[in-house]
């Protein structure tokens, strides 16, 4: 059973103009411990009449929210930030239970959530406008910038709190609201950020969190004129889903989705730091980030040196229930996602792949994955072109420069991408080849709430977190101002 020390973060309503809501037809979901297989609670499934009261309630908070001082709304989130830094072991506990990852990260990412409402809390003073040049004597031409209005967050299970708050902080302090509807596997940490919202000050209305059938509430908040902005991070396939329905009321859109990350290991690179980058890139969460390196591409000259110590690394990683000390890998959300690690692995093998460790489902059963390394993996098979969303590193080998970024471009996606060389030059050549929104240079780990987070091609649109992710909740209007009457 989950113990916290503050029990009412464990909330099982939705919260809903200050309020805490069950759907109008009683229906409830289960929430399922990963590690366990053990329901840990339930939470309502609304359906489009609550979702509409929601969007009602979220209308008429924002027009007292807007008009808040932006030193007042990032008060109330640095208020936020602070109740969150304070419960910050209840939370990790919470999202270990639902999602699986270790307590260590698991913490890590409590605090990685709180950084943005920090960032954003400081952002908002900074939201200013411009004066013009007038091309006419006797107008003036002002430029200011206002909140988008409405805004609705559908976010994803593998960061169950630092997505939410990676929209929700900037949204509010731009003086918009927002309603989120969190992913299935893990409402919990939704709802205990929702509380600590409430304990925080923050008004009823301005922050709404919702659970329910994500097809219809994802539908209704969509087809809505009040809500003016939709805020994804998830797959592919559902993005392209939402900015068709957001079509019809021409909504902003910020859309974070799936990547399909190559690393690239040069001859000269380090080799260790390189282990290092791979690892905590590639293994990060049992390999279920979006930018997690899918594709592993290393240089001849180093090629087996580098798949040696890799092996070594990876024969180092400890499976286990994420709540135990010693674990670095826990189990995969769930048995489709074990399914799609299997059917990679497969594919692999089947085209003439090798199979260095692991391959398997983990002797502790249930959704635990064996960390797995494969050579000789090429452009033809699935690890090329999907992203695997798991413990498994594909290691392709390429001659050069030119080969290698023809191969890492091959693909629809273009989130993040790593390389790894001691030589200044190509670090800048390279870098700048690499079609992707974020680009790690000698090192695997590039998210913190300062910097532009986000994709090019179809892994989405828009940036989150740093002084950029603020402007996509802001509207500019202009002003032409007649001065000579
Ligand atoms: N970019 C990223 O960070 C992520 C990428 N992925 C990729 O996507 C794959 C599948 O993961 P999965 O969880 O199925 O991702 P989804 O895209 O299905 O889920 C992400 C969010 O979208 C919601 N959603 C699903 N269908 C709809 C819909 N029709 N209308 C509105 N909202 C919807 C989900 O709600 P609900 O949970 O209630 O269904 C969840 O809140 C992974 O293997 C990975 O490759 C997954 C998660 C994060
Ligand atoms: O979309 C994801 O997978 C979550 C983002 C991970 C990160 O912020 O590093």
């Amino acid at each position: 059973m989950l113990k916290l020390n503050q029990p009412d973060l464990l909330r099982q309503q939705c919260l809903v103009n200050g309020e805490w809501c069950d759907a109008m037809s009683g229906a409830r979901e289960p929430v399922m411990n990963p590690a366990t297989g053990e329901t840990l609670a339930s939470v309502p499934q609304f359906s489009e009449a609550e979702t509409l009261q929601a969007i009602e309630s979220a209308n008429q908070a924002w027009q007292a929210w807007k008009q808040l001082t932006a030193k007042a709304r990032g008060a109330l989130l640095n208020a936020w930030a602070e109740k969150m830094m304070a419960a910050q072991e209840d939370l990790a506990r919470l999202i270990t239970a639902e999602q699986g990852k270790p307590l260590a990260e698991a913490r890590g990412e409590v605090a990685y959530a709180a950084s943005f409402i920090s960032w954003f809390a400081a952002e908002a003073l900074r939201v200013d406008g411009s004066v013009l040049q007038s091309p006419q004597a006797n107008q003036r031409l002002v430029v200011v910038k206002q909140p988008v209005g409405v805004c609705a967050a559908i976010t994803p299970w593998n960061f169950p709190a630092a997505m939410i708050t990676r929209k929700a902080a900037p949204a509010l302090a731009a003086g918009c609201v927002m309603i989120v509807k969190p992913a299935e596997q893990t409402p919990l940490t939704a709802l205990a950020l929702g509380q600590l919202a409430v304990e925080a000050g923050i008004p009823a209305g301005v922050l709404q969190v919702i659970t329910g059938d994500a097809a219809q509430v994802g539908k209704t908040l969509c087809d809505s004129p009040v809500v003016r902005k939709l805020s994804f991070t998830g797959s592919t396939e559902v993005g392209r889903l939402l900015m068709a329905q957001c079509a019809p009321t021409i909504k902003k859109l910020s859309l974070e989705l799936g990547g399909n990350a190559p690393v690239i290991v040069f001859d000269d690179a380090d080799l260790d730091a390189a282990v290092a980058g791979i690892m905590a890139s590639k293994f990060r969460n049992s390999g279920q980030t979006c930018v997690c390196a899918n594709r592993i591409y290393v240089q001849d000259g180093i090629h087996d040196a580098l798949v040696e110590k890799l092996a070594a690394a990876v024969a180092d990683l400890q499976v286990g229930d994420g709540s135990r000390a010693e674990t670095s890998q826990g189990p995969l959300i769930d048995t489709q996602a074990v399914e799609k690690v299997q059917i990679h692995i497969r594919d692999a093998l089947d085209k003439g792949a090798t199979l260095v460790a692991g391959g398997q489902p983990h002797a502790l059963g249930g959704t635990f994955f064996q960390p797995t390394l494969v050579t000789g993996v090429t452009q033809e098979m699935r690890f090329a072109r999907e992203e695997t969303f798991g413990p498994v590193a594909p290691v392709f080998r390429f001659r050069d420069e030119t080969e290698v970024v023809s191969m890492a471009n091959d693909t629809e996606f273009g989130l993040a991408a790593y390389l790894f060389t001691a030589n200044a030059a190509r670090q800048w050549r390279v870098g700048e080849a690499l079609e992707y929104g974020m680009v790690g240079v000698n090192t695997g780990l590039i998210s913190n709430e300062v910097a532009p987070f986000g994709g090019v091609k179809q892994s989405g649109l828009g940036r989150e977190g740093s002084r950029y992710g603020i402007e996509e909740y802001l509207e500019l209007k202009y002003l032409c101002i007649d001065v000579s009457r």
